[in-house]
């Protein structure tokens, strides 16, 4: 009688088992066909229809494993998950022949189903290669190149210094005063909006509305990715009811601040208002443009201004870029008090007690330079940048590289590489000076901790400008140190960077574990100076 019921369950184990066996035996034999005699990069060894599932590198800080990986089997190692391809690129020449100067070919993106359902649909720095993103990032770079953003030198000036004399309260919390700072400047840049303090609620909410990619690109929350469907169950669905409601949450304030903002923008544009942000400005292009498509054009100049809201600090995930860069740059002023008297003897030197700095100063500040690209650097926020994926077959360096692969540059190995910068574990600025100049014969930075290619980071002028101007004025007219512990005596940090990014995952951004510090002025004049300062700024 059993037999009776088991047989149409064999039958269909026997069935599925054939199809799954079918398609695999297709897509290895076309792979085979499309490969030519070429071999595919070397890598850890790929069981059938698994791949590398079980013998990749851990989730856990995977650029960690990527790097074993790398110098076990060279610069470009292949692994499969679930037969889908992915190398990882281990050698900043590498990262440019391939990302960079084929880009054409390199720049789509791995598909998020959850990120489009949960209400980032039009976020282009997750979105396809194509002609929606190349449109949205068009008219978004119109703002950020690097001619377009001096103009918001004089506003990223004066909101630093209306950011850094909140630590003249000395309740301040450090980590709130940079995410402010950051905060504030992009809401001021994008939305013509003025944020008072650390505690206004559009920080928080923006903070909420970014926390859907945090979620679905920290490792444990990611795997949902796989089983899209999810992104539709209800609220109370056992075991998933967690991470749905929080999905829902951040959509919901995502949809909220980004319509609010804009619509206010929007309102005041009409009312002839004059208004130098990011919105107005396209609001008013667009209605140039288009004037009888008006409502067209409403979702680009929504999605462009909500993309710049993106990087925004979060206090619980750290999932920000500037902000993140910045909690680095604080612990390691408190590490490192010497580097703070060298750039305060070169700040006395080019700008005096008297003034604030300004980005006037930048070239003349060389070792404050330094210091901008050794943070970026040190506590690298985006250790495997956002995965690429390519469009066509390509042979890299004689290997076979299949369209639809997923490419993982491991920039964090590069930045820690000590055949490139010696002892790269100290944070040390001078790396980046020769006879008094910055040197050209290393490896900036700058060239690869924001990206490759078309898909390069498109605020990064912004990004670097902001980061100097905080250095400049944080060490003009404070001191950082370390925190104290119960008896008094400096509590040493050392810098353990968070996780945040599963070796399928889209983006992750790192965040320093622990970055407390103390942060008062230098004296009662630079104290004063800096107050003035804010004065006549008003
Ligand atoms: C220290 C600061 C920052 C770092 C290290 C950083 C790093 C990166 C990296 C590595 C990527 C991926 C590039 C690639 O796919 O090859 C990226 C993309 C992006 N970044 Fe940044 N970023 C920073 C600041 C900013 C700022 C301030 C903004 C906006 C105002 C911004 C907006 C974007 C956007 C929109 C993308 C997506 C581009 C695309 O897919 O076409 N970033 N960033």
């Amino acid at each position: 009688m059993a037999w009776f019921f088991l047989a149409p369950l064999q039958a269909l184990y026997v069935a599925l088992l054939s199809i799954v066996a079918l398609h695999y035996w297709k897509s290895a034999s076309d792979l085979w066909r499309r490969r030519q005699g070429l071999s595919l990069p070397p890598g850890p060894r790929r069981w059938p229809l698994v791949g590398n599932l079980f013998n990749a590198p851990s989730p856990w800080k995977p650029w960690l494993g990527y790097r074993k990986l790398s110098s076990e089997f060279g610069d470009i190692v292949y692994l499969e998950m679930l037969g889908r391809p992915m190398i990882i690129l281990g050698s900043p020449e590498v990262m440019i022949e391939f990302l960079e100067k084929r880009s054409a070919v390199t720049s789509d993106r791995p598909e998020s189903a959850l990120m489009a359902i949960f209400g980032q649909k039009n976020n282009f720095g997750f979105m396809r290669y194509g002609l929606l993103w190349r449109r949205l990032r068009r008219n978004f770079w119109q703002h950020f190149h690097s001619g377009a953003v001096p103009s918001s030198h004089p506003m990223q000036e004066s909101f630093t210094r209306k950011a850094l004399v909140r630590f003249l309260d000395l309740s301040a919390d450090t980590k709130a005063v940079i995410r402010y700072a950051f905060g504030g400047t992009i809401l001021k840049f994008v939305y013509g909006v003025e944020v008072e303090n650390e505690g206004d609620p559009r920080i928080a909410e923006l903070e909420e509305a970014n926390d859907v990619i945090r979620a679905i690109t920290t490792p444990m929350q990611f795997a949902p990715e796989a089983l899209p469907f999810v992104g539709y169950l209800p609220t109370w669905t056992p075991f998933l009811g967690k991470l749905i409601t929080r999905l829902s949450k951040s959509r919901a304030a995502h949809e909220h601040i980004t319509t609010e903002q804009y619509y206010l923008a929007k309102a005041r544009a009409e009312a002839g208002e004059d208004d130098t942000s990011m919105v107005f400005k396209l609001l008013a292009a667009a209605s140039k443009l288009h004037a009888s498509h008006e409502e067209d054009y409403c979702l680009p100049v929504a999605a462009i201004a909500a993309e710049a809201d993106y990087d925004l600090h979060d206090p619980q995930a750290g999932a920000d870029t500037m902000s993140s860069t910045a909690e680095g740059l604080f612990l390691a002023m408190s590490l490192y008090p010497e580097i703070q008297e060298k750039a305060r003897a070169e700040l006395s030197t080019v700008v005096g007690p008297d003034r604030m700095p300004g980005f006037k100063d930048r070239q003349s500040l060389v070792y404050v330079n330094a210091v901008v690209k050794e943070a970026l650097r040190w506590h690298n926020v985006t250790p495997i940048g956002v995965l690429h994926t390519t469009t066509a077959d390509e042979v890299l360096r004689g290997h076979f590289i299949p369209a639809g692969t997923m490419i993982a540059p491991n920039i964090w190995a590069c930045m820690h590489n000590p055949d490139i910068y010696p002892e790269p574990n100290t944070f040390n600025p001078e790396r980046f000076i020769r006879d008094g100049k910055l040197r050209n014969d290393i490896l900036d930075p700058v060239s690869i901790v924001f990206g490759f290619g078309r898909r390069k980071c498109p605020g990064r002028h912004f990004a670097d400008a902001m980061l100097y101007i905080i250095v400049a004025s944080l060490l003009h007219v404070f001191d950082v140190r370390p925190p104290l512990d119960e008896d008094g005596q400096p509590i040493k940090i050392e810098l353990h960077q968070s996780h945040g990014f599963l070796s399928y995952a889209p983006f992750a951004r790192l965040f320093p574990e622990d970055c407390r510090c103390v942060v008062r002025p230098q004296s009662a004049r630079a104290e004063a100076l800096l107050r003035n300062a804010v004065a006549n700024d008003v």
